[in-house]
């Protein structure tokens, strides 16, 4: 863990609140509308060194793989095999901050379930949920057991795989600017350790004004001390571009930048996953994708419901930094961007940056945002 002297608290990236959406009954809908600049698009095809490719040569700042081995292929991340002894001796432990949340009820236990029952866990994991509420383990796995679902193809064994995955969940409850607190969450992540090489995940499901103190309390207090430990930081990540690089520079006084991974949880959504396919690998619309054909692109975010106890939370950040300048601009940066060399995470993100610099200077799109009232309109 990489330590620097001046210490950040949650009061340095506590950031001032704007009022976008006020009312909890107010239905969101907003529309967003993206006129494609000209500037044709290279036929050119690309080579997906992502392709069945699960792991890369990445190194984390204690030497280990960064990205996670995947032991459905046997291999670590440089490619090698893992030994069977390797495979038994190490451990995973997904400690789940803000486990009482709606993002952690909604999205991740479900979907560490999914990577459960796909084979994608190693076979030594525990999953901590850690939160204020008091609970205990039995009332941690009734409260997820409802949200687990087996969507995947194989859908024999699923109440039996239900039943293994939940065994494996524990709680632990905690304040998050405890030190005393985290230091007993690990003596609990040590025990179901025993021992072996311990690789430990932290998914920071929390408002943004508490990473900081999760992140001190666990760089001081939990993180191994003999595998890697990794923090997924939800978004939003700041509230404009001064106050995004102070939370990075707080985060990193307790964690290097390749043990950081910020999320943005649409980019893993099955048709966002798909537009790069259905852009470059398809015959029939990679010629036509471009200014010529294309006049105007509207890409439409709406929700039927109302902000459902996120008042607190839209109050603070607003509905722009919650969905627009994340999720829909990443799906615009997507939908225009010119080809990538490759797949590859960098070359992407380099491609992307360039649809926004091209488009700074020039009014290529607006942005429409309308709360709306009662039933949603037809368009
Ligand atoms: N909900 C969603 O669909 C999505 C949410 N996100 C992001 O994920 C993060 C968590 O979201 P979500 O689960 O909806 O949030 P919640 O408001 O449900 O908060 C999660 C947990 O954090 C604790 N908490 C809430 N407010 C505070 C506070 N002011 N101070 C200290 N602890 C608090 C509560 O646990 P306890 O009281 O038990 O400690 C709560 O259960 C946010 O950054 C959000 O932007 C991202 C994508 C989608
Ligand atoms: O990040 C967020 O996304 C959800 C919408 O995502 P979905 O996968 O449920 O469609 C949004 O409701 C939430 O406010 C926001 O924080």
């Amino acid at each position: 863990m990489a330590t620097n002297s001046s210490p950040c608290s949650s009061s340095s990236t506590n950031f001032l609140p704007s009022s976008y959406i006020k009312n909890e009954r107010t239905v969101l809908f907003s529309r967003f509308v993206v006129t494609v600049p000209r500037k044709s698009t290279g036929v050119t095809q690309i080579h997906s060194r992502a392709q069945g490719r699960k792991y890369s040569h990445i190194k984390s700042s204690n030497g280990h793989p960064l990205n996670a081995v995947s032991l459905k292929d046997g291999l670590d991340g440089k490619g090698i095999p893992v030994s069977e002894a390797e495979k038994e001796e190490s451990t995973l432990s997904i400690t789940v901050v803000g486990a009482s949340g709606d993002l952690a009820k909604k999205k991740i236990f479900p979907a560490l379930f999914a990577l459960f029952y796909e084979d994608w866990l190693p076979e030594n994991f525990t999953v901590f949920g850690y939160a204020r509420t008091k609970m205990n383990d039995e009332e941690l796995r009734n409260m997820i057991s409802g949200t687990l679902t087996c969507r995947v193809n194989q859908r024999e064994n699923c109440e039996d795989k239900m039943d293994q995955f939940l065994k494996r969940c524990f709680y632990h409850a905690g304040q998050y600017d405890s030190e005393g607190d985290f230091s007993n969450l690990d003596s609990k992540l040590k025990v179901k350790e025993a021992g072996k090489v311990s690789n430990r995940l932290f998914y920071l499901s929390i408002p943004p004004n508490i990473f900081v103190d999760v992140v001190r309390s666990v760089g001081l207090r939990a993180s191994s001390l003999n595998g890697w430990t990794r923090v997924i930081v939800e978004k939003p990540f700041g509230r404009d571009s001064e106050s995004s690089g102070e939370l990075t520079r707080c985060l990193k006084q307790y964690l290097t930048e390749d043990q950081i991974f910020r999320i943005d949880h649409y980019l893993g959504k099955e048709l966002v996953e798909n537009l790069s396919v259905l852009r470059f690998s398809n015959l029939v619309f990679e010629p036509l994708w471009s200014r010529d054909y294309i006049r105007s692109v509207q890409l439409i975010f709406s929700e039927d419901f109302g902000t459902e106890g996120r008042g607190g939370y839209f109050d603070n950040y607003g509905i722009i930094r919650d969905i627009m300048q994340n999720h829909l601009l990443q799906i615009l940066a997507l939908f225009a961007m010119e080809t990538p060399v490759s797949l590859d995470a960098e070359d992407v993100r380099n491609e992307k940056v360039k649809v926004f610099k091209v488009n700074e200077t020039t009014e290529t799109w607006r942005c429409d945002c309308w709360p709306i009232q009662g039933p949603q309109q037809e368009w």
